[in-house]
């Protein structure tokens, strides 16, 4: 299959734009969509970064593929044939979205939701037709991390789901099919790292300079050749019994927000998009490092494009 020759993203935040750059790249003529004038813009140059990006990559050009910019949602969902949701992670404001959606396209369209964990049947629950809504969870930069969760909810129809993992392996990525729970994979095991470290930081066990090294050449890098399952097998089932008949009663088992960020959001310090948050950013600092982590990304991934996966 390939990718979908029109296709409305809605949503133009930090997810967005890089999605769209990458179904264009694919050939597909994307619609991004947003409320806000100002977001719109700001995806411009995101989705010219992007495009940059790729062509670091390699990523080879379909002919045809071209992004436009839209406020008017209906202009951007007329005659679309895939359409990605990527508004806020509130679900009031999905739902609502996903009705806008329902009443603008065809019943055969595939609507994926790029929510970061909400349960898919939860979202479907005031749809029309809930068998078309699929999750995508996209992962960040989504023009660059090649890997894309495809998730089922109770009513979705299975050729949605067959739909979907089709186009993210037309885009050139893993698809990971999985039963919707809370977070879905990733973000249940990246939330358990983030916990554990945010602990870690509010304890004063290490700074956060001395944490980011640690999971980054620790854990990051030897993540990025084998996975935890494996991991365990390199490591023997012996060890992990013993290490984690001690330690697993240790870990941090916060149910709530790390008292840290609730702080720093409440004071608008939200990271890089604020220029502060669990670092100080100076003057010109968040662009440098956005242009470092770009770079990072693509020289890893070509990187691990030339390994034996194990
Ligand atoms: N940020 C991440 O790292 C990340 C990664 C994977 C998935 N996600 C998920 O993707 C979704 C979007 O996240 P984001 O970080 O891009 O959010 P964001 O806040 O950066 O952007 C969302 C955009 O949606 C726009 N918007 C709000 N209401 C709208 C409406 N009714 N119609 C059209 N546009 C509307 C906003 O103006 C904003 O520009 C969320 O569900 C989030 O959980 C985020
Ligand atoms: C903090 C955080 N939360 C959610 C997601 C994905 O849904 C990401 C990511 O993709 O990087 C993230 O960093």
């Amino acid at each position: 299959m390939n990718v979908p020759g029109i296709c409305a993203v809605i949503g133009s935040g930090t997810m967005g734009p890089g999605i769209a750059a990458l179904l264009a790249r694919h050939g597909a003529d994307v619609r991004l969509n947003d409320i806000s004038r100002e977001a719109l813009d700001r995806a411009e140059s995101a989705c010219t970064a992007a495009a940059g990006a790729l062509d670091q990559l390699g990523t080879p050009v379909t002919e045809g593929g071209s992004v436009s910019f839209e406020l008017d949602a209906a202009a951007a969902l007329d005659s679309a044939e895939l359409v990605i949701e990527a508004v806020p992670e509130e679900i009031g404001l999905k739902r609502r979205v996903l009705e806008q959606i329902e009443a603008a396209v065809g019943t055969d369209v595939v609507i994926a939701t790029n929510t970061s964990g909400i349960p898919i049947s939860d979202m479907a629950a005031a749809m029309e037709h809930p068998q078309r809504l699929i999750g995508m969870h996209w992962s960040n930069p989504p023009h660059l991390i090649p890997m894309i969760e495809v998730i089922r909810g109770e009513r979705t129809d299975s050729a949605v789901e067959t739909a979907t993992v089709a186009i993210v392996e037309a885009l050139g990525y893993k698809a990971v099919m999985e039963k919707e729970v809370p977070g879905f994979v990733e973000n249940r095991v990246l939330y358990a790292i983030m916990r554990e470290c945010l602990s870690l930081l509010e304890q004063g066990v290490a700074t956060q300079e001395d944490i980011d090294t640690c999971v980054k050449w620790g854990i990051g890098y030897k993540l990025a050749v084998i996975g935890p399952m494996r991991l365990l097998d390199m490591a023997g089932l012996d060890i992990y019994s013993s290490v984690s008949g001690y330690l697993n009663p240790d870990l941090s088992d916060e149910k709530g927000i790390s008292p840290m960020v609730t702080k720093l959001t409440e004071q608008n310090r939200l990271g890089m998009k604020t220029g502060d948050g669990m670092y100080p950013y100076a003057e010109g600092e968040v662009a440098a490092k956005r242009t470092d982590i770009l770079r990072g990304l693509v020289t890893v991934r070509k990187a691990l494009s030339e390994i034996t996966p194990v």
